[in-house]
């Protein structure tokens, strides 16, 4: 027994969330998070919203490209992820792993509340129910104007459901996202990601320094 790991428990593990609108950049810095921090000795799960388990993606296969109701598809991004943090954050923090998600939660505020206007009391209902004692430790949101984020979508790729929308959905969304990092100042980070990815790797490695 050692006496950081009293009978032998792994100290529990860190979750951190990868936050931003579609295009923000947010995707290109979680592999070098993740490298990062396995430099440094953690042994990282990298997984994803809506997603990370098999049931997720066949969901997340519906969600990005079938219409919907509104609360058919917030219900849908719960679901997912209540298997999401059953299957694989939970187990994975017990065993001290850390875990890193490409969105969770907040994504759902900004998207589906902020996005399309669903009332945030009903979300926060299914965020009770759902995890009702998680939350990330560390939520790196990656902000950008929309137009640059659009700029990076259109040059590289074909676009799903949400990333068809207009751009005063994503300025609901992005306004949503702000407003969260407001009230959760010590949870959420802003980084400004009009900045080049190596500049942003560096603050990403200050970031982290502090939660290693
Ligand atoms: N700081 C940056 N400077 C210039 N281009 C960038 C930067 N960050 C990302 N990109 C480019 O923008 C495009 C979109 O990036 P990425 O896929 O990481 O966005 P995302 O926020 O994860 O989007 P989505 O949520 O839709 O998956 C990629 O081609 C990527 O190379
Ligand atoms: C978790 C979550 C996601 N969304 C949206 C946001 C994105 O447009 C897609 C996921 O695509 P990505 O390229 O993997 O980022 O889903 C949402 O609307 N609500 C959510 O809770």
């Amino acid at each position: 027994m050692t006496q950081d790991r009293p009978n032998n428990k792994a100290a529990r593990g860190r979750f951190i969330s990868f936050e931003g609108i579609d295009g923000a950049g947010k995707s290109t810095h979680i592999a070098y998070v993740a490298e990062l921090l396995g430099a440094r000795g953690k042994t990282v799960v990298s997984s994803r919203e809506p997603g990370g388990t098999e049931l997720g993606e066949k969901l997340r296969e519906l969600l990005l490209h079938q219409k919907m109701h509104l609360e058919t598809e917030a219900l849908l991004m719960f679901a997912s992820r209540r298997e999401h943090i059953a299957q694989v954050i939970a187990p994975a923090l017990a065993r001290g792993d850390w875990v890193i998600s490409d969105r969770f939660t907040d994504a759902s505020f900004a998207y589906q509340g902020g996005g399309r206007g669903l009332d945030r009391a009903k979300m926060e209902v299914l965020e009770h129910w759902v995890h009702p004692a998680l939350q990330p430790d560390l939520t790196l949101l990656f902000d950008v104007p929309l137009e640059v984020a659009r700029a990076r979508l259109d040059a590289t790729r074909t676009l799903d459901k949400f990333e068809q929308e207009q751009a005063d959905f994503f300025a609901a969304c992005r306004g949503e996202y702000l407003r969260r990092a407001a009230q959760f100042p010590s949870r959420i980070t802003v980084i400004d990601s009009t900045q080049s990815i190596e500049a942003t790797r560096a603050r990403l490695a200050g970031i982290l320094e502090h939660l290693l």
